[in-house]
């Protein structure tokens, strides 16, 4: 997978050629650029925002510049050939999920636009999306101050789905939300400590007694912590123990 980051922070993108990612790279599993988005600046103070249009706080990101780094970097498409994914990180963005993670993993090829200030102007987005599919991505209701983390945190959900970058690929088939519920406890050695012992019944070596537990733990988690999560799940997800709960 290639991957194109444009921002005006490159250094905020350090991250992504550590530990696994980065001997992903070295595989070159994925091949990861990253672009100053001042590059395609032609002022002597390599503007890159402007006021917003009918007054507010803040500034909004000029579409020349954006329009012309996304032109460069996209390049040109060769006929025949898919286009990559644009990616723009906003908190007006759809939510993004493991299924969205899987999606991402299955294209050959994505570029993410990194916003800052009060974000992008729109009509980068809608010129955008003439020639490439285009998402307004969120990674949670909250306010980040741009959107290099919202990058990172993609990046590494979408690179670790990709085959060869995890080292037991048994860790991603059994994600959390991979069955729709979270995560239950997880325990290792000791087998006490600060006066706590692990369940019996994951020492018991009783496998079925065991993957019952962690379903009963999950579930239990996911009503507690996300019933949406829940009461989203097909109604064939819940078998009768899991009613029985
Ligand atoms: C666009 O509207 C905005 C309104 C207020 C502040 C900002 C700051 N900002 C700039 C670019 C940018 C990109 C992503 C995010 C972001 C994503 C999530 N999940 N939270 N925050 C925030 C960003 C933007």
């Amino acid at each position: 997978m290639r991957i194109d980051v444009v921002t005006i922070f490159p250094g905020y993108l350090a991250p992504l050629r550590e530990a696994l990612l980065g001997r992903a790279i070295d595989a070159g599993l994925i091949s990861v650029a990253v672009h100053d988005l001042r590059t395609w600046t032609h002022d002597v103070h390599q503007a890159v925002d402007d006021a917003p249009y009918g007054g507010g706080p803040g500034m909004v990101m000029r579409p020349q510049v954006w329009g012309e780094a996304l032109d460069a970097v996209v390049g040109d498409v060769p006929s025949g050939e898919a286009p990559p994914r644009l990616i723009v990180p906003t908190p007006a963005g759809r939510p993004f999920t493991q299924a969205m993670a899987h999606e991402y993993a299955a294209e050959s090829r994505l570029v993410f636009a990194c916003g800052r200030y009060e974000g992008i102007d729109q009509r980068v987005i809608d010129d955008a999306a003439t020639w490439m599919p285009v998402d307004e991505v969120s990674i949670g209701d909250y306010v980040l101050v741009g959107g290099e983390v919202a990058v990172l945190a993609i990046v590494e959900a979408v690179a670790r789905l990709l085959p060869g970058v995890l080292g037991n690929p048994a860790s991603a088939e059994q994600d959390s939300f991979s069955d729709g519920l979270l995560e239950g406890p997880a325990y290792t050695r000791p087998e006490t400590w600060r006066g706590r012992a692990v369940p019996d019944v994951l020492r018991s070596g009783n496998h079925g007694a065991i993957a019952r537990w962690r379903r009963d733990r999950a579930l239990e988690r996911t009503a507690a912590r996300r019933p949406d999560l829940l009461a989203a799940l097909p109604p064939t997800a819940l078998d009768r123990a899991d009613r029985a709960l």
